[in-house]
């Protein structure tokens, strides 16, 4: 016995055969430009035999014009399930009166009986309302023109390309990740969650290629040329990680439950692992390769390993037995994932933007960008210093404190002196009141100890205008006195957790070697570089904060400027600058600044002999001073110690006693 169709099967075949391009269509076309009306009955049994009455039998082909020259006559017109032949015309339907109907017009209420009674699609034109109505499977249909249905199918095909450009970035990195085993649930869940997505719009799209006929055949096309080879994607991919998912969950099942979530669910990362039975979106997972037996990456012809894996970095070739690799060895399921033309190691000059339609308020980054993550926040985890400032007890003060101190001097000798100041000044409150004099002697040897009035000016800004608290928000930072881009970023970052781009020297290098192949970055930071590091920030406000600071800490410590330890470089198999052979930096070698005999020295040592002593100091004493701290002689130094104090006055660094004849840090 056949399957009775499903009501949206019904109502799917009914679209389709009142379609423009159809013989029906047009006949509807046709009577609507009569101003006439009609009422159809797409069907025809003893049901309907007993519901007729009147009118009169015909057996005739079903033709256009021959179903509006009909319908000009009273009473329905009734033909059969393929609209192939006219039936009966000008028949009196019956239905029973006690089935329900929403319409008011005895045609309409007709029309929308006789489809509850029997079964079968009924079309009804009105006369009045110049409309043409589909009753079928329970539901109205008002048929639209196919302009207002093209409309609405583009805007859908326009949110399936960012969908689809979107899931090409997803499963690109889940196939990345695999090659480096650091695929997590996160990953996984990720991938699915778009495919079910992109899933959902495809078929949205494919009801308008129904309803528009032969007006949808460029939709149809471009559905197709988008979404062709999709339909595998999701049980592949579910079936790759079903062994570990170890909730005892079928293949079935997991899609039963991916399908169930509705719109909302499906755009929450937090929401993905759900299918699984919410599995920690950290916890890793191994593909069992079911997808394509190999991983997404190109195998080399001779060895067989994954294209990308060696180490020779030579373009082309397969980096374990140098022969060229062929992209034809890309898998074969046909599918989205056999498409994206990356792997982790293969490209040095990444990342790149996934696709140019992308469009989302995050930034998104090639899969290798994922990779370098990765890497990058494992090291962390495990060679971060345990510097007091990142302890998470330490307030948005300390945080910020510790930014200003290490702006332009190493940590290790920052920390006791951010120790010590700590201890004295806990608060900017208790900054505030500081005299100027004591906030100097404080800074200790940090150099550049404008540094130390700004902090204190900041402190009084932020007891003025924030109540006492540090602000959060990367603008309100830049407001305040001495500090700029990077340190509102990283205070942003490190104090409350925002996610901000935190580019520093450190991170200028690690970026510049690994992703740009070069040995250095470039004199100052350009907006190529900042864009670039943008790029690389994760999305999730945690991660970001962790990734800034573990790129930092890896230029700091590992990837140092002028003796890199590549050894222990997390990113050594990935970096572009050692694929290339960790070339030279090209152009004139960089020096690096000068300091004896520069005006930075003498102010430094003018600032240390001053702070050494309680009371002011005679311009010839100090003079003195510097010169058998500084071990210096000869001509010029009268003149450069002039210079140096009157621009230490100018600072506010120091202060001339009132006859000018000697000179005090200030009061
Ligand atoms: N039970 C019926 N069987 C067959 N035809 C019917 C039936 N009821 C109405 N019609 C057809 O519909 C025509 C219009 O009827 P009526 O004006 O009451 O309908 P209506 O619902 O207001 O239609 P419209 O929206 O076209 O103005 C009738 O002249 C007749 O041809």
């Amino acid at each position: 016995m056949p399957v009775p169709p499903s009501d949206d099967d019904l109502l799917r075949a009914t679209l389709a055969a009142v379609a423009p391009g159809t013989e029906l269509r047009d006949g509807l076309e046709r009577i609507l430009r009569g101003r006439t009306g009609a009422l159809i009955v797409l069907g025809h049994d003893r049901v309907i035999e007993q519901i007729a009455t009147g009118g009169f039998p015909l057996d005739i082909e079903f033709s256009a014009t021959r179903l509006r020259e009909l319908a000009k006559m009273d009473g329905a017109v009734v033909v059969d399930r393929d609209v192939t032949r006219i039936l009966h015309a000008a028949t009196q339907l019956l239905p029973d009166a006690g089935i329900d109907t929403s319409e008011s017009g005895t045609r309409h209420r007709t029309a929308e009986r006789v489809a509850k009674q029997t079964g079968y699609p009924v079309v009804s034109v009105s006369q009045s309302m110049r409309i043409i109505q589909l009753y079928v499977a329970g539901r109205r249909v008002v048929l639209e023109d196919s302009s207002a249905i093209l409309s609405r199918a583009n805007q859908a095909l326009q949110t399936l390309e960012r969908y689809k450009a979107r899931l090409d970035e997803v499963t690109g990195t889940l196939s990345a990740l695999e090659i480096e085993d650091l695929v997590t649930v996160r990953d996984v869940a990720n991938v699915l969650q778009r495919l079910e997505m992109v899933r959902r719009i495809k078929d949205e799209i494919a009801e308008y290629v129904v309803q528009l006929g032969t007006d949808g055949r460029l939709l149809s096309l471009q559905l197709e040329e988008l979404t062709g080879g999709l339909s595998d994607d999701l049980g592949l991919v579910i079936r790759d990680y079903l062994t570990e998912a170890k909730a005892g969950f079928s293949l079935e099942e997991s899609v039963a439950n991916l399908v169930a979530m509705d719109n909302t669910e499906l755009l929450d990362p937090s929401a993905g692992p759900r299918p699984w039975g919410s599995p920690s979106s950290a916890t890793r997972w191994t593909p069992r390769s079911a997808r394509s037996g190999t991983g997404c990456c190109p195998r080399c012809r001779g060895c067989r390993a994954p294209s990308s894996t060696g180490s020779s970095g030579i373009s082309g070739r397969c980096r374990s037995c140098s022969r060229p690799t062929s992209t034809t060895s890309w898998t074969s399921t046909g599918s989205v994932r056999a498409a994206p033309a990356s792997c982790a190691r293969a490209s040095p000059g990444w990342p790149r933007r996934a696709s140019s339609s992308a469009t989302s308020d995050v930034p998104r980054v090639a899969p290798e960008a994922e990779v370098l993550r990765r890497r990058v926040l494992g090291w962390y985890a495990e060679h971060a210093r345990p510097l007091p400032w990142r302890d998470p007890a330490t307030p948005a003060w300390g945080v910020y404190v510790s930014e200003v101190m290490a702006q332009q001097t190493p940590v290790a000798r920052v920390e006791p002196v951010w120790r010590e100041w700590m201890a004295r000044w806990p608060t900017p409150e208790a900054l505030a009141e500081a005299s100027p004099g004591d906030v100097v002697r404080a800074w200790g040897r940090l150099g550049y100890p404008r540094r130390a009035l700004r902090l204190r000016e900041a402190a009084m800004v932020i007891l003025e205008r924030h109540g006492g608290e540090v602000p959060a928000d990367e603008d309100a930072l830049r407001a305040l006195p001495g500090v700029g881009a990077y340190t509102a970023a990283a205070v942003a970052a490190f104090a409350f957790g925002r996610r901000t781009v935190v580019v520093d020297t450190n991170v200028r290098r690690v970026l510049a070697r690994a992703v740009e192949g070069r040995a250095l970055a470039a004199p100052s930071l350009t907006a190529a570089e900042q864009r670039l590091a943008a790029t690389l920030v994760p999305t999730a406000a945690a991660d970001a904060a962790v990734w800034n600071v573990a790129v930092m800490e890896l230029g700091a410590l590992v990837c140092r400027a002028r003796v890199p330890r590549c050894a222990d470089c997390p990113l050594a198999q990935v970096c572009a600058w050692r694929a290339a052979g960790s070339p030279a930096e090209a152009g004139p070698p960089r020096r690096g600044q000068a300091w004896a005999g520069t005006d930075r020295q003498m102010r430094g040592a003018l600032v240390q002999v001053l702070r050494e002593r309680s009371s002011p100091v005679p311009r010839g004493a100090l003079e003195e001073a510097v010169a058998q701290r500084l071990r210096r002689h000869g001509t010029g130094h009268l003149e450069q110690v002039d210079r140096c104090l009157a621009s230490l006055v100018e600072d506010g660094l120091v202060e001339p006693v009132p006859d000018g004849t000697a000179f005090a840090l200030p009061a």
